[in-house]
C-alpha cells in the first residue's frame, strides 16, 4: 500500500467542507489507490458539528481514508501535513466584495502560515481559498519564511471551470473541447478571463466564437460576476463547484496537466513574464507534472487585454497595502 497523504483541511465543518472531505475521502483528489489522513481544523465552537462530519465520514467506511484529526489547534492540523487546504474563513454576503472581508480573514492566515511554517512536512503544498483568497494566501507565505515561495497558491480553477463552460455554451460544443482558457489576476471581479489563446475543438477560440461583442460585454463580466449571481440566486456561496474546483486544483498540481493544455492558478507574481509587480499571488497559465508547476510564458496580450490586465493588477497592491501589517517585515 502507498504511505497515506496528510491533508490539512480548514474550515472543514463549513458549506465547502462538507462537498470537500468526502470527495477526497473517496479518491477523487489523489486517485483511487492512494491512501489519506484528513486534518481537520475548526473553530472551538464548530468542533461539535465537525464531530458530526467525522462521523459520517466514518459511515461511508472509505477504503482509502486512513485516519482523521480533528482540533481547534493550527499546530496539530498541520503537522507532518502534504497538502493544507485553507478555506476555513468568513464568506460574503450580498452586496460586499471579497476584499471587503480583509480585515476579517486576513488575520487567520498569520498564524496559519506560522503553523505552517513550524509543523508541516518538508513538501507541503498549500492552495488557499478563503476570500480575498490571493491577499490570503500572499499573508500565508509570508508568515511561513522556510516554505518556498513556489508552493502557496491560491484557486482561481473556480473562475477557469465557470470560463470553460461559458465558452462550451457559446461554440456548441462539450466542455472537453475547450482548452487553454486563462483566468489572469485577482480572484476578483477584476479578474481577467481570456480566451485569446483558448483552442475549441483544436481551433483557435476567437475565430470559432468570432463574436468579440459577446467575448467583452458578456463572456468576461458573466466570468467576473458567477460568485455574486451564485449567492444571488442560492443566498450562500458557492460551495459544491468550489470544492469540485479545489478537487481539480490540486489533482492537476499533484497528478499534472493533461499534454498540450494548461490550467489556471494564482501563484507568487515573479514566476510570470508577464510585467506583473512582485509581491503579489497572481493567477496564470501554469502547467504541472510530478507535483511542480510552471507558468506558460510568452504569450502575447492585446491590446485591449493590457489595461485589464494592469487594472487586476493594481487591485492586488491595493489589497496588499491594505493588509500590510500582516506581512512578515
Ligand atoms: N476561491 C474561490 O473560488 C472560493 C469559492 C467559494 C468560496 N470561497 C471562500 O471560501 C471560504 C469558505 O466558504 P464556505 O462557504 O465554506 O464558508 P462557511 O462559513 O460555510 O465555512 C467556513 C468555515 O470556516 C470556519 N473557520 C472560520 N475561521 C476559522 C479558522 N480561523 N480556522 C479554521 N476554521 C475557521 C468556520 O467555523 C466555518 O465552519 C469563504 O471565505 C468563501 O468566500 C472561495
Ligand atoms: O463569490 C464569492 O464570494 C464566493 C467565491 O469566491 C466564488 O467565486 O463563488
Amino acid at each position: 500500500m502507498k504511505k497515506p497523504i496528510r491533508v490539512a483541511v480548514t474550515g472543514a465543518a463549513g458549506n465547502i467542507g462538507y462537498s470537500l472531505l468526502f470527495r477526497i475521502a473517496a479518491g477523487d483528489m489523489f486517485g483511487p489507490d492512494q491512501p489519506v489522513i484528513l486534518q481537520m481544523l475548526e473553530i472551538t465552537p464548530a468542533l461539535s458539528a465537525l464531530k458530526g462530519v467525522a462521523m459520517e465520514l466514518e459511515d461511508c467506511a472509505f477504503p482509502l481514508l486512513y485516519d482523521m484529526v480533528l482540533t481547534d489547534d493550527p499546530n496539530v492540523a498541520f503537522r507532518d501535513a502534504n497538502w493544507a487546504l485553507l478555506v476555513g474563513a468568513k464568506p460574503r454576503g450580498k452586496g460586499q466584495e471579497r476584499k471587503d472581508l480583509i480585515r476579517d480573514n486576513g488575520p487567520i492566515f498569520v498564524g496559519q502560515g506560522r503553523a505552517l511554517n513550524e509543523n508541516a512536512a518538508a513538501d507541503i503544498r498549500v492552495v488557499v481559498v478563503g476570500n480575498p483568497a490571493n491577499t490570503n494566501a500572499l499573508i500565508a507565505m509570508s508568515n511561513a519564511p522556510d516554505i518556498p515561495n513556489e508552493r502557496f497558491t491560491a484557486m482561481t480553477r473556480l473562475d477557469h471551470n465557470r470560463a470553460i463552460n461559458q465558452v462550451a455554451k457559446k461554440a456548441g460544443v462539450h466542455v472537453t473541447d475547450v482548452q487553454r482558457i486563462i483566468i489572469w489576476g485577482n480572484h476578483s471581479a477584476t479578474q481577467v478571463p481570456d480566451i485569446t489563446h483558448a483552442l475549441v475543438k483544436g481551433q483557435p477560440a476567437p475565430q470559432v466564437i468570432n463574436d468579440d461583442e459577446w467575448v467583452r460585454n458578456e463572456f468576461i463580466p458573466t466570468v467576473q460576476q458567477r460568485g455574486r449571481a451564485i449567492i444571488e440566486a442560492r443566498g450562500h456561496s458557492s460551495a459544491a463547484s468550489a470544492a469540485n474546483a479545489l478537487i481539480d486544483h490540486v489533482r492537476s498540481w499533484a497528478l499534472g496537466t493533461p499534454e498540450g493544455d494548461w490550467v489556471s492558478m494564482a501563484v507568487p507574481s515573479h514566476l510570470g513574464d508577464y510585467g506583473i509587480p512582485e509581491g503579489v499571488i497572481f493567477s496564470y497559465p501554469v502547467v504541472c507534472k510530478d507535483g511542480n508547476y510552471e507558468v506558460v510564458n510568452g504569450l502575447e496580450h492585446p491590446d485591449w487585454v493590457k489595461p485589464l490586465i494592469e487594472r487586476t493588477a493594481q487591485e492586488l497592491l491595493e489589497e496588499r497595502e491594505a493588509i500590510k501589517d500582516l506581512l512578515n517585515p
